[in-house]
């Protein structure tokens, strides 16, 4: 039979890259091994993961998100600003206000855009979902803010917010210099976690900046995670570290981020790069 390709664009949100493949025009067969095999950065494509940008019959597209280990993401931050780039510039959706179905519901994004070129996007990510057995967390209680309990071998003090996905949000300080290699791992396997968990180190810098990096489920560290640096500021908000409604700087190792949560939403706007084009054998 002959091989077939699969045309692919490299994008990246803040250096959290996937491999993004456009399903109004072309099937994706069995992504969870594909996203295995084109995330691997010397024998695939590299990447966080692969994205499928598919019709909808409720919104201007559907996004489909698959980690570097094959799981499938029920919500992805920098992908949907990806998205609403891609389809701005190369979909025809030639709208600044666009709506993107997701796992987790449909997503408004506003582009700014200037000559023809999205610079920026603002998401409404939605409301944080705080109830345990929601995120999933096996904890007590109305929400897990400020819990203790044994995590990944030691009694720790976390947050926990879904924002779609699952995240776990610790405060502390020398997180440049953590080895999420090590210790990553431990969080994201926790038993505390049916569903296993992104884990966000978070350092407050000041009232409106937040520095962050994580270890996301199912791809390890990424330079950036969009849903986690709005778990990491509703975190901060609720932690009273940082004022509600206003903007969050949230510094990432790939780039910045701005969150506001407002009480009701968050909202998160931030870049989305092209990278390259290319075709795949599958
Ligand atoms: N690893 C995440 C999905 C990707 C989220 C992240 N890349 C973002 O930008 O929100 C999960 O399994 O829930």
């Amino acid at each position: 039979m002959q091989n077939k390709t699969l045309h692919f664009t490299k994008m990246h949100g803040c250096g959290n890259d996937y491999i993004y493949f456009n399903c109004f025009e072309e099937r994706v067969e069995n992504p969870e091994e594909l996203s295995i095999r084109l995330s691997d950065r010397h024998f695939g494509v590299g990447g966080d993961g692969i994205v499928l940008i598919c019709p909808s019959k409720t919104a201007d597209a559907r996004m489909r998100m698959f980690n570097a280990d094959g799981s499938e993401g029920k919500m992805c931050g920098n992908a949907t600003r990806c998205i609403g780039k891609y389809l701005y510039e190369r979909g025809g959706v030639r709208k600044d206000v666009i709506t993107l179905e997701t796992l987790s519901g449909i997503k408004t994004l506003r582009l700014t855009v200037e000559d023809g070129v999205v610079s920026s996007v603002q998401v409404d990510m939605g409301a944080p979902v705080l109830e345990p057995a929601l995120i999933p967390v096996k904890l007590p209680g109305e929400r897990a803010v400020n819990a203790t309990a044994l995590l990944a071998g030691e009694t720790r003090t976390f947050s926990c917010v879904s924002m779609g996905n699952p995240h776990c949000v610790l405060f502390t300080t020398g997180v440049a210099g953590l080895d999420l290699e090590r210790i990553g791992p431990g969080y994201e396997n926790d038993p505390l976690f049916p569903e296993r968990v992104n884990t966000e180190f978070v350092e407050v810098l000041d009232p409106h900046t937040l520095r962050m990096r994580v270890w996301e489920r199912g791809s390890g560290e990424t330079l950036a995670c969009g849903t986690g640096a709005c778990a990491s500021a509703v975190a901060a908000v609720l932690a009273g570290h940082c004022p509600l409604n206003e903007d969050i700087t949230l510094k990432l190792r790939g780039g910045d981020l701005v969150i506001r949560y407002t009480g009701e939403t968050v909202l998160m706007s931030g870049g989305a790069t092209f990278v390259f084009d290319g075709v795949v054998q599958v």
